[in-house]
């Protein structure tokens, strides 16, 4: 059984946060997420309190991540780890131009033009196929995502999540991300914390607690995270304690 997290001391804590169903409710499509006005502000003090040692780790890419969460510039890992900003701002992305992935996107669209409700979302170095609007064709959405990355299979890999199948690089995920952010200043040397609520969490989780973290799930479901917020609400409650927490 999961509990309440407690507040970390922020001064001796890394901060690691997922995007979609912990820093904002899910949306019927991706682009209909919307971003409490009290998140940024939230984030820049966390930021500011802990030293930098704050990053976005998420599914989507660097730029929709900044787009949301826009003034803020921080340190962040998008497409599942395949894109990286640093703390000191250097940007690296696997997969960059990658004439494969543009392949299996011809090969996607074909069965999202076949599918009524199907979406098909293309990140600079992944792609993602949306079945909420569909919710029927999870088997369909599989199987095409099989189908389109088995040629590839050396170099690319499926990632499933709610309501979505993605392709992303192999040898990328979150944990991943986090345990090199975790190996460099200002992160090194602090707990870390780690918020998320899908699949692609799991892996995160697991470096966090292997590193004496702590892991929250946010949300309903099985996890290997000991800590759980019912609702991104109670996430960003959970934030405006933690921030007030430092007087
Ligand atoms: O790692 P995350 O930050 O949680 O990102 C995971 C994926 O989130 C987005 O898809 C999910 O949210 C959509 C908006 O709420 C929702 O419509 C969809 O069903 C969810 O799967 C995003 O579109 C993906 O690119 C991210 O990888």
């Amino acid at each position: 059984m999961s509990s309440t997290p407690p507040l970390p001391p922020i001064d001796r804590s890394a901060f690691f946060f997922d995007f979609d169903g912990t820093l904002v409710d899910l949306a019927a499509t991706p682009e209909g997420v919307t971003v409490s006005p009290s998140v940024v502000p939230l984030l820049t003090r966390l930021q500011a309190l802990s030293g930098g040692a704050l990053a976005v780790v998420s599914g989507r890419p660097l730029a929709a991540l900044d787009a949301f969460l826009h003034p803020l510039v921080f340190a962040a890992a998008g497409s599942h780890g395949a894109e990286r900003r640093e703390p000191n701002g250097a940007v690296s992305r696997i997969g960059h131009g990658d004439a494969r992935l543009a392949a299996m996107h011809t090969q996607l669209e074909g069965t999202v033009a076949a599918h009524e409700g199907l979406l098909l979302e293309r990140k600079d170095v992944a792609l993602a196929v949306h079945y909420r609007l569909a919710p029927t064709l999870g088997d369909v959405v599989r199987a095409a995502a099989e189908a389109a990355v088995a040629p590839y299979a050396d170099t690319f890999t499926l990632q499933p999540g709610k309501m979505v199948v993605e392709i992303k690089p192999s040898g990328v995920d979150k944990g991943r991300a986090i345990d090199a952010f975790m190996a460099q200043a200002p992160f090194a040397g602090r707990t870390a914390v780690f918020l998320g609520d899908d699949l692609t969490d799991e892996k995160g989780f697991a470096v966090v607690n292997r590193l004496g973290g702590m892991s929250v799930k946010v949300g309903e479901g099985e996890t290997l995270a000991p800590y759980r917020l019912a609702t991104v609400t109670a996430c960003i409650e959970w934030i405006e304690s933690l921030v007030a927490s430092a007087g």
